[in-house]
């Protein structure tokens, strides 16, 4: 069975204190124990890694992975700015998040740099979190399915089998930050979709792959989204800078 995973982006914010009170709060709501066959991580900007794995070790914090927002599709040398892998894993992460939406649109990526990324997180050990989704017009046009099979399909044929060991986040750009959750059955049917478009590659790779929603996510419409059949689990942005809300949805 594959495990729900939830995984908090911070996006651009936290600062030293409250990153400290965030790992406090969420130490303590973790205390009791968590529901079984989850994993949980957080992703902080790059600066904050090394506090919040010191954080993580200081207060036992078991059940929480670290993971970062981007990395380099290079695996070293002269490339000002960008952040090798290979340190994020010296850094104590488990997951780093590639092609988010935020970064495809601002930053122009690509399907092809997305692939370079997530190889080179595989290649340093860590699991990579392949965002996915479609815009709203591209919805209202009816070409939803067919946006996102073609951005799976450049991560096949890069990584072939090795995105067994990669999760998908089927993030719709229309329900990031805007409050508009995508129907808990309008995201199954797409990552259904997802599934099924894995399965023609591999029926192995498709059912070992998870794939998580992301776009609103807060802990009233946990429940609902984390039942459906082909959702395991959840990459939440807003909701997860407040500790409560995010120790909510990890336990809905
Ligand atoms: O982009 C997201 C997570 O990566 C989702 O953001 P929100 O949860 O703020 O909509």
């Amino acid at each position: 069975m594959r495990p729900l995973i939830i995984i908090g982006n911070w996006k651009m914010n936290g600062n030293l204190a409250s990153n400290e009170d965030w790992i406090k709060t969420v130490a303590r709501g973790m205390e009791s124990g968590m529901p079984s066959g989850r994993k949980f991580a957080v992703c902080p900007p790059f600066p904050y890694l090394a506090q919040c794995a010191a954080l993580i070790k200081e207060y036992s914090l078991a059940f929480l992975s670290l993971g970062a927002q981007d990395a380099s599709a290079f695996e070293s040398g002269a490339y000002t700015g960008e952040v090798a892998a290979s340190a994020l894993k010296e850094m104590d992460c488990s997951y780093v998040i590639v092609g988010h939406s935020e970064r495809r649109e601002t930053h122009h990526e690509a399907d092809e740099l997305v692939a370079g990324k997530a190889l080179q997180v595989l290649d340093s050990r860590m699991t990579p979190v392949i965002c996915v989704g479609e815009t709203a017009d591209e919805r209202n046009s009816g070409r939803a399915v067919e946006v996102v099979r073609g951005q799976v399909a450049k991560q096949l044929s890069v990584l072939q089998d090795r995105l067994a060991d990669c999760l998908i986040a089927y993030e719709p750009v229309w329900a990031i930050g805007t409050g508009k959750v995508a129907s808990a059955q309008v995201a199954q049917d797409m990552h259904r979709a997802i599934r099924l478009q894995l399965a023609e590659f591999d029926e192995d790779v498709a059912s070992h792959v998870g794939i998580l929603y992301g776009g609103s996510i807060k802990p009233d419409n946990a429940v609902e989204l984390f039942a459906m059949p082909d959702i395991d689990g959840g990459l939440v942005g807003g909701a997860s800078l407040n500790p409560q809300d995010f120790l909510a949805i990890c336990k809905a």
